[in-house]
């Protein structure tokens, strides 16, 4: 079992580069299934473990795919099965975005439930709403999806209950190769479905509207390869802005996009932290004292869920007492209990937390219990009083790019105790039990 283990008190200071989004990276090799023919080649896609999980996935469908140097070619011009087990899927959620292009391409597609991450139940109604809504028959068996369509997806209006990010890139997908015309209502206006739509684009799709709540999907025949990059990771940058800032540190974060992060930007100078912003990135500095801030979390341009935690962290370090509504997930404060451990002093009273700033945080034995409560752990560890031992790793392996050795090239005491017996992408499954959760067909 792999450990990070820190021992608080360091300040940081220089330049830390930011990978390509994993959020971004992976409904994009998603999508290469659609190119009917020549490769695409994604560059700066982030060398994590989720990405090689997405790769093999393909692989198993009978795609080539080589990845070296942070790009991926992907010659999907051949597709052999168009089933996705359990044994892949299982290991992360994002597998169920080739359930789109493979409907759109092939007819059909098999693809094994997601089931649900440990931060919430995750269901995956919409993204079948949208499915049959396109003509598509679903079947549920077996723990199994199964999707088909007599000739082409037809294009409809498709309106979201929820403005999903994993139905909305499922959808867009899927539309691409539709007859006609599809109209996607309250679709997610993230940043990552943009780029999506972008490399999209460039395969030859027509998309319009992506980033905004209405997406119009004109479907063509055909899509080919393409070229693309990746844009930066926002939550990998927001971290290490967190990160600045809880260690009263100054840092550069190199190819941050301060319009992607707006609300976390606003949040923290709310709080006092300084932060300039310039083409190639951000550089963050603070000095205490900082202020204690109330933040509800939003499907994008609102807070990000995936920086509560780490948001969390920082400002047990502001003075006074700050608010914290979780209302994208109903299970993401499992890290509570483990700052708890560190001596934080926080109450979670239904989908909020009451976070007591100011009291010294202490390090200790904790674990990491998902990818962004894992990364949240690091920061509160890098300022607590001696060592803190995270387990867990596996977790924020899925999600930050060498996160102990950016961290310690920063100046911070932190290494990672490597278990020799941990082969690779041999980690327990993201999501709960099969079966744990039941997707609602309609
Ligand atoms: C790989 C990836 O990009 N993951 C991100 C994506 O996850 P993901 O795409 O899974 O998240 P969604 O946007 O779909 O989920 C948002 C909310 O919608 C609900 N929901 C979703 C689908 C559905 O069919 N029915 C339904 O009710 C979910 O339970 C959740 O409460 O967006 C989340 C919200 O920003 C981020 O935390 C994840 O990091
Ligand atoms: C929840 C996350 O990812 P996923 O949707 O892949 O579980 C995340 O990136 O914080």
């Amino acid at each position: 079992m792999s450990k990070i283990i820190v021992r608080g008190g360091k300040p940081l200071s220089g330049r830390v580069r930011i990978h390509g989004a994993k959020n971004a990276v992976l409904p994009i090799i998603a999508a290469s299934l659609l190119g009917m023919e020549g490769e695409s080649v994604i560059h700066d896609a982030p060398p994590l473990d989720d990405v090689k999980v997405i790769n093999k996935v393909l692989e198993s469908l009978g795609v080539e795919v080589e990845y070296k140097h942070e790009s991926i070619r992907v010659n999907a011009t051949r597709i052999t099965t168009c089933e996705a087990s359990y044994e892949l899927v299982r290991k992360m959620r994002a597998s169920f975005l080739v359930m789109g292009p493979l409907l759109a391409r092939m007819g059909q597609a098999r693809i094994s439930l997601p089931g649900g991450c440990a931060i919430g139940t995750r269901p995956i109604d919409q993204h079948l709403k949208g499915f049959e809504a396109m003509g598509a028959e679903i079947e549920l068996g077996q723990g199994y999806i199964e999707a088909r369509i007599q000739g082409r997806l037809k294009g409809a209006k498709i309106y979201l209950d929820v403005a999903s990010v994993g139905a909305t890139e499922n959808i867009m997908m899927a539309a691409t190769l539709a007859e006609g015309t599809t109209l996607l209502e309250n679709a997610a206006k993230e940043p990552e479905i943009v780029d999506l739509a972008n490399y999209l684009n460039a395969m030859g799709a027509r998309i319009r509207g992506a980033g905004t709540g209405t997406i119009r999907i004109d479907g063509v025949e055909r899509l080919k390869g393409a070229e693309h990059t990746v844009i930066p990771d926002r939550i990998e940058a927001g971290t290490y802005m967190m990160a600045a800032a809880i260690t009263n540190s100054d840092l550069y974060i190199e190819g941050a996009i301060g319009d992607h992060l707006r609300p976390v930007i606003s949040k923290m100078q709310e709080m006092g932290v300084q932060i300039d912003e310039d083409e190639n990135g951000l550089r963050v500095f603070a000095s205490r004292p900082l202020r204690a801030v109330d933040v509800k979390t939003l499907p994008y341009p609102g807070f990000p869920t995936d920086m509560q935690s780490q948001m969390m962290a920082l400002l047990l370090t502001a003075d006074g007492t700050s608010i914290v509504t979780e209302t994208v997930f109903e299970n993401r404060f499992m890290h509570v209990e483990q700052m708890t451990n560190m001596n934080a002093q926080i109450k979670v009273e239904g989908r909020s937390a009451v976070v007591s700033g100011g009291g010294r945080l202490q390090g200790a034995k904790v674990c990491a219990t998902d990818l962004r409560a894992g990364a949240a752990l690091i920061l509160a560890a890098l300022v607590a009083e001696g060592d803190t031992e995270i387990t867990g790793v596996h977790h924020i392996d899925r999600g930050y790019v060498e996160i102990a050795e950016k961290l310690s090239l920063l100046g911070a005491d932190i290494r990672r105790l490597s278990a020799d017996t941990e082969p690779e992408l041999e980690r327990e499954p993201e999501t709960l039990p099969l079966f744990a959760v039941q997707p609602t067909l309609a």
